[in-house]
Protein backbone atom coordinates (compact mmCIF):
# COMPACT_ATOMS: atom_id res chain seq x y z
CA UNK A 1 0.00 0.00 0.00
CA UNK A 2 3.19 2.25 0.28
CA UNK A 3 2.71 3.04 -3.27
CA UNK A 4 -0.38 5.06 -2.61
CA UNK A 5 1.82 8.09 -1.74
CA UNK A 6 3.66 8.59 -4.83
CA UNK A 7 5.09 12.23 -5.01
CA UNK A 8 5.58 11.58 -8.63
CA UNK A 9 1.89 10.59 -9.33
CA UNK A 10 0.96 13.14 -6.78
CA UNK A 11 2.23 15.87 -8.90
CA UNK A 12 0.37 14.54 -11.97
CA UNK A 13 -2.92 14.63 -10.08
CA UNK A 14 -2.74 18.31 -8.37
CA UNK A 15 -1.82 19.30 -12.42
CA UNK A 16 -4.95 17.79 -13.40
CA UNK A 17 -7.48 18.23 -10.50
CA UNK A 18 -5.74 21.50 -8.40
CA UNK A 19 -6.05 19.57 -5.50
CA UNK A 20 -3.25 18.41 -3.06
CA UNK A 21 -2.91 16.18 -0.20
CA UNK A 22 -2.95 19.45 2.17
CA UNK A 23 -6.63 19.41 2.98
CA UNK A 24 -5.32 21.62 6.61
CA UNK A 25 -4.51 24.38 4.11
CA UNK A 26 -7.37 26.57 4.88
CA UNK A 27 -9.31 27.36 1.89
CA UNK A 28 -12.35 30.60 1.18
CA UNK A 29 -14.56 29.49 -1.50
CA UNK A 30 -16.39 31.21 -4.14
CA UNK A 31 -19.05 28.93 -5.11
CA UNK A 32 -20.50 29.82 -8.93
CA UNK A 33 -23.71 27.26 -9.16
CA UNK A 34 -24.41 27.20 -12.98
CA UNK A 35 -28.09 26.24 -13.96
CA UNK A 36 -29.67 25.37 -17.28
CA UNK A 37 -32.62 28.28 -17.63
CA UNK A 38 -34.64 25.99 -19.89
CA UNK A 39 -36.19 23.05 -19.10
CA UNK A 40 -35.44 20.79 -22.40
CA UNK A 41 -31.82 21.21 -21.75
CA UNK A 42 -31.76 20.82 -17.45
CA UNK A 43 -30.30 17.11 -16.83
CA UNK A 44 -31.39 17.76 -13.21
CA UNK A 45 -35.06 16.73 -12.10
CA UNK A 46 -37.74 19.54 -12.27
CA UNK A 47 -37.91 19.23 -8.16
CA UNK A 48 -34.50 20.16 -7.64
CA UNK A 49 -34.01 23.81 -8.05
CA UNK A 50 -30.91 25.87 -8.50
CA UNK A 51 -31.42 26.95 -4.19
CA UNK A 52 -30.96 23.11 -3.73
CA UNK A 53 -27.98 22.57 -6.17
CA UNK A 54 -26.18 25.26 -4.02
CA UNK A 55 -27.26 24.22 -0.91
CA UNK A 56 -25.48 20.72 -1.86
CA UNK A 57 -22.74 22.93 -3.13
CA UNK A 58 -22.72 24.42 -0.05
CA UNK A 59 -22.95 21.03 2.16
CA UNK A 60 -19.86 19.89 -0.33
CA UNK A 61 -17.67 22.63 1.12
CA UNK A 62 -18.15 22.75 4.65
CA UNK A 63 -17.64 18.67 4.49
CA UNK A 64 -13.75 19.83 4.61
CA UNK A 65 -12.47 21.44 7.69
CA UNK A 66 -10.83 24.55 7.37
CA UNK A 67 -12.48 25.01 4.14
CA UNK A 68 -15.27 28.68 3.87
CA UNK A 69 -17.84 29.65 1.96
CA UNK A 70 -16.36 32.60 0.93
CA UNK A 71 -19.42 33.84 -1.22
CA UNK A 72 -21.92 32.06 -3.66
CA UNK A 73 -23.33 33.18 -6.54
CA UNK A 74 -26.34 31.24 -9.38
CA UNK A 75 -25.88 31.68 -12.75
CA UNK A 76 -28.70 30.96 -15.35
CA UNK A 77 -27.39 29.71 -18.24
CA UNK A 78 -28.40 28.72 -21.82
CA UNK A 79 -26.21 25.14 -21.60
CA UNK A 80 -23.43 24.20 -19.33
CA UNK A 81 -21.54 23.00 -22.75
CA UNK A 82 -20.45 26.55 -23.68
CA UNK A 83 -16.68 26.43 -24.44
CA UNK A 84 -15.85 29.63 -22.05
CA UNK A 85 -18.92 27.70 -19.70
CA UNK A 86 -20.15 31.99 -18.66
CA UNK A 87 -21.04 34.84 -21.09
CA UNK A 88 -18.65 37.76 -21.30
CA UNK A 89 -20.64 39.97 -19.08
CA UNK A 90 -21.11 37.46 -16.02
CA UNK A 91 -17.22 36.79 -16.38
CA UNK A 92 -17.00 40.70 -16.20
CA UNK A 93 -19.68 40.72 -13.36
CA UNK A 94 -17.95 37.81 -11.46
CA UNK A 95 -14.74 39.51 -11.63
CA UNK A 96 -15.52 42.33 -9.82
CA UNK A 97 -17.59 40.65 -7.23
CA UNK A 98 -13.89 38.84 -7.12
CA UNK A 99 -12.06 42.23 -6.91
CA UNK A 100 -14.52 43.35 -3.90
CA UNK A 101 -14.17 40.23 -1.84
CA UNK A 102 -10.39 40.49 -2.44
CA UNK A 103 -11.22 43.44 -0.58
CA UNK A 104 -13.16 42.69 1.96
CA UNK A 105 -11.83 39.26 2.80
CA UNK A 106 -9.60 36.22 1.44
CA UNK A 107 -10.95 34.23 -1.82
CA UNK A 108 -8.13 31.03 -2.75
CA UNK A 109 -10.72 29.11 -4.85
CA UNK A 110 -13.40 29.23 -7.09
CA UNK A 111 -15.83 26.04 -7.20
CA UNK A 112 -17.71 25.33 -10.16
CA UNK A 113 -20.58 23.03 -9.30
CA UNK A 114 -20.98 21.12 -12.43
CA UNK A 115 -19.85 17.64 -12.52
CA UNK A 116 -17.09 18.22 -14.62
CA UNK A 117 -15.77 21.04 -16.09
CA UNK A 118 -13.90 20.09 -19.83
CA UNK A 119 -10.01 20.79 -19.67
CA UNK A 120 -10.86 23.97 -21.66
CA UNK A 121 -13.80 25.32 -19.91
CA UNK A 122 -10.99 25.41 -16.64
CA UNK A 123 -8.39 26.86 -18.44
CA UNK A 124 -10.48 29.79 -19.28
CA UNK A 125 -11.97 30.02 -16.15
CA UNK A 126 -8.52 30.43 -14.53
CA UNK A 127 -7.16 33.01 -17.05
CA UNK A 128 -9.51 34.99 -16.63
CA UNK A 129 -10.24 34.44 -12.58
CA UNK A 130 -6.41 34.20 -11.48
CA UNK A 131 -7.52 31.77 -9.34
CA UNK A 132 -7.68 27.92 -9.00
CA UNK A 133 -10.96 26.04 -10.46
CA UNK A 134 -12.50 23.26 -9.30
CA UNK A 135 -15.35 21.25 -10.01
CA UNK A 136 -17.31 18.96 -8.08
CA UNK A 137 -15.18 15.87 -8.98
CA UNK A 138 -12.17 17.81 -7.85
CA UNK A 139 -14.07 18.61 -4.39
CA UNK A 140 -15.52 14.99 -3.76
CA UNK A 141 -12.37 13.64 -4.40
CA UNK A 142 -11.03 15.82 -1.91
CA UNK A 143 -13.58 14.75 0.67
CA UNK A 144 -13.13 11.15 0.04
CA UNK A 145 -9.49 11.27 0.38
CA UNK A 146 -9.69 12.52 3.62
CA UNK A 147 -12.54 10.48 4.57
CA UNK A 148 -10.90 6.98 3.56
CA UNK A 149 -9.23 5.20 6.16
CA UNK A 150 -9.56 1.85 5.45
CA UNK A 151 -7.56 0.08 2.79
CA UNK A 152 -9.88 -0.79 0.68
CA UNK A 153 -11.71 3.10 0.96
CA UNK A 154 -8.32 4.37 -0.01
CA UNK A 155 -7.37 2.56 -2.64
CA UNK A 156 -11.15 2.59 -4.02
CA UNK A 157 -10.62 6.26 -4.30
CA UNK A 158 -7.18 6.27 -5.66
CA UNK A 159 -9.16 4.68 -8.24
CA UNK A 160 -11.45 6.87 -8.72
CA UNK A 161 -9.25 9.65 -9.99
CA UNK A 162 -7.45 8.56 -12.66
CA UNK A 163 -10.33 8.41 -15.00
CA UNK A 164 -10.67 12.37 -14.38
CA UNK A 165 -6.60 12.89 -14.78
CA UNK A 166 -7.27 10.96 -18.39
CA UNK A 167 -10.11 12.31 -19.86
CA UNK A 168 -8.55 16.22 -18.55
CA UNK A 169 -5.30 15.13 -20.88
CA UNK A 170 -8.02 13.79 -23.61
CA UNK A 171 -9.70 17.25 -23.51
CA UNK A 172 -6.52 19.67 -24.16
CA UNK A 173 -6.01 19.90 -27.20
CA UNK A 174 -2.58 19.63 -28.69
CA UNK A 175 -2.64 23.71 -29.66
CA UNK A 176 -4.01 24.79 -26.11
CA UNK A 177 -1.85 22.56 -24.40
CA UNK A 178 1.10 24.31 -26.52
CA UNK A 179 -0.30 27.56 -25.28
CA UNK A 180 -1.28 26.43 -21.79
CA UNK A 181 1.33 23.83 -20.79
CA UNK A 182 -1.10 21.19 -19.44
CA UNK A 183 -0.51 17.56 -20.73
CA UNK A 184 0.78 14.05 -19.93
CA UNK A 185 4.50 13.50 -20.59
CA UNK A 186 4.84 9.86 -21.79
CA UNK A 187 6.90 9.40 -18.41
CA UNK A 188 3.61 10.86 -16.81
CA UNK A 189 1.15 8.36 -18.49
CA UNK A 190 3.90 5.43 -17.59
CA UNK A 191 3.22 6.65 -13.89
CA UNK A 192 -0.62 6.40 -13.89
CA UNK A 193 -0.69 3.23 -15.98
CA UNK A 194 1.62 1.61 -13.52
CA UNK A 195 -0.27 3.12 -10.39
CA UNK A 196 -3.82 2.01 -12.08
CA UNK A 197 -2.29 -1.74 -12.56
CA UNK A 198 -0.89 -1.73 -8.85
CA UNK A 199 -4.54 -0.43 -7.61
CA UNK A 200 -6.15 -3.36 -9.82
CA UNK A 201 -4.18 -5.97 -8.54
CA UNK A 202 -4.61 -4.98 -5.06
CA UNK A 203 -8.59 -4.21 -4.93
CA UNK A 204 -8.96 -7.52 -6.95
CA UNK A 205 -7.20 -8.96 -3.72
CA UNK A 206 -9.61 -6.85 -1.27
CA UNK A 207 -12.29 -8.34 -3.22
CA UNK A 208 -11.73 -11.51 -3.08
CA UNK A 209 -11.51 -11.08 0.71
CA UNK A 210 -14.79 -9.74 0.82
CA UNK A 211 -15.99 -12.60 -0.98
CA UNK A 212 -14.50 -14.68 1.45
CA UNK A 213 -16.32 -12.93 4.13
CA UNK A 214 -19.45 -12.71 3.00
CA UNK A 215 -19.26 -16.45 1.99
CA UNK A 216 -18.64 -16.98 6.13
CA UNK A 217 -21.63 -14.69 7.14
CA UNK A 218 -23.61 -16.80 4.53
CA UNK A 219 -22.13 -19.88 6.27
CA UNK A 220 -23.06 -18.90 10.14
CA UNK A 221 -26.91 -18.01 8.15
CA UNK A 222 -27.24 -14.56 9.90
CA UNK A 223 -29.85 -13.04 8.56
CA UNK A 224 -28.28 -9.34 6.72
CA UNK A 225 -29.94 -6.13 6.03
CA UNK A 226 -28.29 -3.58 3.66
CA UNK A 227 -28.39 -0.21 4.71
CA UNK A 228 -28.65 2.53 1.59
CA UNK A 229 -29.30 5.57 0.80
CA UNK A 230 -28.31 9.17 0.06
CA UNK A 231 -25.45 10.70 1.89
CA UNK A 232 -25.86 12.23 4.89
CA UNK A 233 -29.31 11.06 5.58
CA UNK A 234 -28.75 9.49 8.97
CA UNK A 235 -27.51 5.59 7.40
CA UNK A 236 -25.08 5.14 10.42
CA UNK A 237 -27.07 6.96 12.96
CA UNK A 238 -29.85 4.50 12.13
CA UNK A 239 -28.22 1.70 12.67
CA UNK A 240 -26.14 3.22 16.03
CA UNK A 241 -30.02 3.38 17.12
CA UNK A 242 -31.10 0.10 15.82
CA UNK A 243 -27.76 -1.89 17.36
CA UNK A 244 -26.69 0.48 20.31
CA UNK A 245 -23.01 0.62 19.15
CA UNK A 246 -21.77 3.13 20.87
CA UNK A 247 -18.31 3.53 18.68
CA UNK A 248 -20.45 4.30 15.91
CA UNK A 249 -19.83 7.66 14.33
CA UNK A 250 -22.20 9.68 11.95
CA UNK A 251 -21.22 12.93 10.91
CA UNK A 252 -22.85 15.57 9.48
CA UNK A 253 -21.02 15.96 6.60
CA UNK A 254 -21.30 14.29 2.77
CA UNK A 255 -19.40 10.98 1.98
CA UNK A 256 -19.15 10.13 6.14
CA UNK A 257 -18.70 6.55 5.65
CA UNK A 258 -16.66 5.15 3.33
CA UNK A 259 -16.68 1.43 3.95
CA UNK A 260 -19.36 -1.37 3.79
CA UNK A 261 -19.14 -2.44 7.21
CA UNK A 262 -21.01 -5.06 9.20
CA UNK A 263 -22.99 -4.46 12.97
CA UNK A 264 -24.62 -7.12 14.86
CA UNK A 265 -27.93 -6.03 16.25
CA UNK A 266 -31.07 -8.08 17.59
CA UNK A 267 -34.69 -8.29 15.92
CA UNK A 268 -37.79 -8.23 18.81
CA UNK A 269 -37.56 -12.30 18.30
CA UNK A 270 -34.06 -12.58 19.62
CA UNK A 271 -33.11 -12.93 16.27
CA UNK A 272 -29.67 -11.73 15.56
CA UNK A 273 -29.24 -9.26 12.38
CA UNK A 274 -26.58 -7.98 10.76
CA UNK A 275 -26.79 -4.54 9.43
CA UNK A 276 -24.53 -3.26 6.68
CA UNK A 277 -23.66 0.29 6.62
CA UNK A 278 -22.68 1.69 2.98
CA UNK A 279 -21.60 4.35 1.31
CA UNK A 280 -24.00 6.88 0.33
CA UNK A 281 -25.02 8.06 -2.87
CA UNK A 282 -25.23 11.47 -4.56
CA UNK A 283 -26.76 12.84 -7.88
CA UNK A 284 -24.64 14.34 -10.46
CA UNK A 285 -21.84 12.46 -9.74
CA UNK A 286 -19.34 12.00 -13.00
CA UNK A 287 -19.16 8.32 -14.41
CA UNK A 288 -16.01 7.22 -12.78
CA UNK A 289 -16.01 8.19 -8.81
CA UNK A 290 -19.34 6.35 -8.16
CA UNK A 291 -18.31 2.97 -10.43
CA UNK A 292 -15.53 2.94 -7.74
CA UNK A 293 -17.59 2.00 -4.91
CA UNK A 294 -20.00 0.46 -6.85
CA UNK A 295 -18.29 -3.02 -5.77
CA UNK A 296 -18.77 -2.64 -1.90
CA UNK A 297 -22.61 -1.98 -2.53
CA UNK A 298 -22.39 -5.70 -4.08
CA UNK A 299 -22.88 -7.04 -0.46
CA UNK A 300 -25.74 -4.81 -0.14
CA UNK A 301 -27.53 -6.57 -3.71
CA UNK A 302 -27.04 -9.63 -1.54
CA UNK A 303 -28.31 -9.04 1.76
CA UNK A 304 -32.04 -10.26 2.80
CA UNK A 305 -33.51 -6.67 2.36
CA UNK A 306 -32.57 -3.31 1.86
CA UNK A 307 -33.18 -0.98 4.21
CA UNK A 308 -33.58 2.63 2.73
CA UNK A 309 -33.16 5.68 4.74
CA UNK A 310 -34.03 9.09 3.26
CA UNK A 311 -33.81 12.47 5.02
CA UNK A 312 -37.53 13.73 4.98
CA UNK A 313 -36.78 17.22 6.12
CA UNK A 314 -34.66 17.53 3.16
CA UNK A 315 -36.52 19.74 0.17
CA UNK A 316 -35.15 17.44 -2.64
CA UNK A 317 -35.80 14.28 -1.06
CA UNK A 318 -38.25 13.09 -3.74
CA UNK A 319 -35.52 13.18 -5.79
CA UNK A 320 -33.12 11.54 -3.79
CA UNK A 321 -35.26 8.88 -3.32
CA UNK A 322 -35.71 8.46 -7.62
CA UNK A 323 -32.30 8.67 -7.86
CA UNK A 324 -31.13 5.93 -5.43
CA UNK A 325 -33.95 3.72 -6.69
CA UNK A 326 -32.94 3.47 -10.05
CA UNK A 327 -29.12 3.46 -9.07
CA UNK A 328 -29.90 -0.07 -6.77
CA UNK A 329 -32.30 -1.50 -9.78
CA UNK A 330 -29.16 -0.89 -12.30
CA UNK A 331 -26.62 -2.36 -9.94
CA UNK A 332 -29.06 -5.21 -9.08
CA UNK A 333 -29.13 -6.03 -12.86
CA UNK A 334 -25.68 -5.67 -13.18
CA UNK A 335 -24.61 -8.03 -10.19
CA UNK A 336 -26.66 -10.93 -11.06
CA UNK A 337 -25.85 -10.91 -14.62
CA UNK A 338 -26.03 -14.19 -15.55
CA UNK A 339 -28.06 -15.31 -12.91
CA UNK A 340 -31.29 -16.73 -13.63
CA UNK A 341 -32.95 -13.69 -11.17
CA UNK A 342 -31.48 -11.16 -13.26
CA UNK A 343 -32.44 -7.72 -11.88
CA UNK A 344 -34.25 -8.60 -8.47
CA UNK A 345 -33.98 -6.65 -6.22
CA UNK A 346 -33.81 -7.92 -2.40
CA UNK A 347 -36.97 -6.33 -0.79
CA UNK A 348 -37.15 -2.76 0.28
CA UNK A 349 -38.18 -1.22 3.49
CA UNK A 350 -38.30 2.71 2.97
CA UNK A 351 -37.21 4.48 6.07
CA UNK A 352 -38.08 8.33 6.42
CA UNK A 353 -35.34 9.32 8.94
CA UNK A 354 -35.15 12.73 10.78
CA UNK A 355 -38.90 13.13 10.95
CA UNK A 356 -38.13 15.19 14.26
CA UNK A 357 -37.40 18.34 12.34
CA UNK A 358 -40.55 17.99 10.33
CA UNK A 359 -43.86 19.75 12.18
CA UNK A 360 -46.33 16.44 13.30
CA UNK A 361 -49.14 17.52 10.55
CA UNK A 362 -46.01 17.51 7.46
CA UNK A 363 -45.63 13.88 9.05
CA UNK A 364 -48.88 12.46 8.15
CA UNK A 365 -49.15 14.46 4.83
CA UNK A 366 -45.57 13.22 3.83
CA UNK A 367 -46.94 9.94 4.67
CA UNK A 368 -50.39 9.98 3.05
CA UNK A 369 -48.45 10.64 -0.30
CA UNK A 370 -46.12 7.57 -0.16
CA UNK A 371 -49.74 4.91 0.23
CA UNK A 372 -48.17 3.78 -2.85
CA UNK A 373 -45.38 2.11 -1.03
CA UNK A 374 -46.21 -1.03 0.84
CA UNK A 375 -43.23 -0.76 3.42
CA UNK A 376 -42.52 2.81 4.64
CA UNK A 377 -41.60 4.09 8.12
CA UNK A 378 -41.65 7.89 10.14
CA UNK A 379 -38.22 7.30 12.10
CA UNK A 380 -36.05 9.95 13.99
CA UNK A 381 -32.44 7.98 14.78
CA UNK A 382 -31.93 11.11 17.12
CA UNK A 383 -35.39 10.41 19.06
CA UNK A 384 -35.67 6.62 18.71
CA UNK A 385 -39.11 7.52 17.52
CA UNK A 386 -40.50 4.74 15.13
CA UNK A 387 -37.82 2.36 15.74
CA UNK A 388 -39.70 -0.19 17.74
CA UNK A 389 -42.19 -0.27 14.50
CA UNK A 390 -39.08 -0.73 12.15
CA UNK A 391 -37.76 -3.31 13.55
CA UNK A 392 -41.31 -5.00 13.90
CA UNK A 393 -41.34 -4.50 10.04
CA UNK A 394 -37.97 -5.92 9.40
CA UNK A 395 -38.61 -8.77 11.14
CA UNK A 396 -41.40 -9.93 9.62
CA UNK A 397 -39.41 -9.13 6.40
CA UNK A 398 -36.29 -11.14 7.23
CA UNK A 399 -38.66 -13.86 8.51
CA UNK A 400 -40.77 -14.59 5.21
CA UNK A 401 -37.46 -13.56 2.99
CA UNK A 402 -35.64 -16.26 4.73
CA UNK A 403 -38.24 -18.52 5.53
CA UNK A 404 -37.57 -18.88 9.02
CA UNK A 405 -40.91 -19.49 11.10
CA UNK A 406 -42.11 -18.86 15.01
CA UNK A 407 -42.40 -21.61 16.68
CA UNK A 408 -43.67 -23.23 19.94
CA UNK A 409 -41.82 -26.19 21.03
CA UNK A 410 -42.38 -28.32 24.66
CA UNK A 411 -39.21 -29.88 25.54
CA UNK A 412 -37.80 -31.15 29.06
CA UNK A 413 -36.69 -28.92 31.06
CA UNK A 414 -32.59 -28.24 31.66
CA UNK A 415 -32.59 -31.02 28.76
CA UNK A 416 -30.39 -31.59 25.66
CA UNK A 417 -33.00 -29.99 23.37
CA UNK A 418 -32.99 -27.05 25.27
CA UNK A 419 -29.62 -25.96 25.27
CA UNK A 420 -29.61 -26.74 21.24
CA UNK A 421 -32.11 -24.68 20.37
CA UNK A 422 -30.78 -21.60 21.95
CA UNK A 423 -27.55 -22.22 20.49
CA UNK A 424 -28.96 -22.99 16.65
CA UNK A 425 -32.20 -21.12 17.05
CA UNK A 426 -33.75 -17.55 18.53
CA UNK A 427 -34.98 -18.04 21.62
CA UNK A 428 -37.89 -15.81 22.01
CA UNK A 429 -39.17 -17.15 25.58
CA UNK A 430 -39.84 -19.80 27.60
CA UNK A 431 -42.58 -20.40 30.34
CA UNK A 432 -43.48 -23.34 32.34
CA UNK A 433 -46.02 -26.06 30.66
CA UNK A 434 -48.38 -25.63 32.99
CA UNK A 435 -49.91 -29.63 32.41
CA UNK A 436 -46.34 -30.90 33.14
CA UNK A 437 -44.04 -29.49 35.80
CA UNK A 438 -40.77 -31.45 34.21
CA UNK A 439 -41.84 -29.44 30.59
CA UNK A 440 -40.73 -26.47 29.72
CA UNK A 441 -42.75 -24.25 26.44
CA UNK A 442 -40.18 -22.61 23.97
CA UNK A 443 -40.66 -20.30 21.83
CA UNK A 444 -38.37 -20.01 18.89
CA UNK A 445 -37.51 -18.86 15.52
CA UNK A 446 -35.83 -21.19 13.14
CA UNK A 447 -35.56 -21.94 9.82
CA UNK A 448 -36.82 -25.12 7.79
CA UNK A 449 -33.82 -26.03 7.58
CA UNK A 450 -32.28 -25.73 11.31
CA UNK A 451 -35.81 -27.10 12.20
CA UNK A 452 -35.10 -30.67 10.22
CA UNK A 453 -31.62 -30.83 12.03
CA UNK A 454 -33.51 -30.79 15.67
CA UNK A 455 -36.02 -33.44 14.59
CA UNK A 456 -33.28 -35.55 13.30
CA UNK A 457 -31.34 -35.40 16.43
CA UNK A 458 -34.19 -35.58 18.88
CA UNK A 459 -37.60 -37.03 17.57
N1 LIG B 1 -32.37 15.78 13.53
C1 LIG B 1 -31.92 14.60 13.14
N2 LIG B 1 -30.66 14.47 12.70
C2 LIG B 1 -30.23 13.24 12.30
C3 LIG B 1 -31.08 12.10 12.33
N3 LIG B 1 -30.39 11.05 11.85
C4 LIG B 1 -29.15 11.50 11.55
N4 LIG B 1 -29.04 12.83 11.82
C5 LIG B 1 -27.87 13.69 11.62
O1 LIG B 1 -27.58 13.72 10.22
C6 LIG B 1 -26.16 13.76 10.01
C7 LIG B 1 -25.74 12.63 9.09
O2 LIG B 1 -25.92 11.40 9.75
P1 LIG B 1 -25.14 10.08 9.33
O3 LIG B 1 -25.77 8.98 10.11
O4 LIG B 1 -23.68 10.27 9.40
O5 LIG B 1 -25.59 9.98 7.79
P2 LIG B 1 -25.15 8.89 6.69
O6 LIG B 1 -26.39 8.58 5.90
O7 LIG B 1 -24.48 7.75 7.35
O8 LIG B 1 -24.17 9.76 5.79
P3 LIG B 1 -22.93 9.25 4.85
O9 LIG B 1 -22.09 8.32 5.66
O10 LIG B 1 -22.25 10.51 4.50
O11 LIG B 1 -23.54 8.58 3.65
C8 LIG B 1 -25.52 13.70 11.40
O12 LIG B 1 -25.22 15.01 11.80
C9 LIG B 1 -26.61 13.11 12.27
O13 LIG B 1 -26.51 13.50 13.62
C10 LIG B 1 -32.43 12.28 12.80
O14 LIG B 1 -33.25 11.38 12.85
N5 LIG B 1 -32.78 13.55 13.20
MG1 LIG C 1 -22.57 7.04 7.20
Amino acid sequence: MRFLDDRAYEEVAGGAMRINRDVAIAQHVFILQPYVKWSAKRTTPVDVTPDDQLAEATALIHSLPNWQVARSLKVPLESLERKTLFGSGKIAEIKELLAQLRNERQVNSIFVSKGTLSFAQRQFLEDEFKLPVLDRYSVVIQILRLHATSAEARLQVAMAELPYIWSQAKDASATQTRRQGYSLTDQQKEILRTRERKLRAELDDVRRQRRLLRKKRKQLNCPTAAVVGYTNAGKTSLIKALTMEDAMQPRNQLFATLDVTAHAGYLPCNLQIIYMDTVGFMSDLPTGLFECFVATLEDAMLADIIIHVQDLSHPCHAAQRAHVEATLRSLAFSVSQGNSNAGELPPIINVFNKCDLLKPNAQVSMLAEQTDTAMCHLTSARTHAGLQTLLKDVEQQILDVTGRRKLQVRVPSGGPEMAWLYKNAAVVDTKADEQNAEKILMRVVISQCTLDQFMREFC
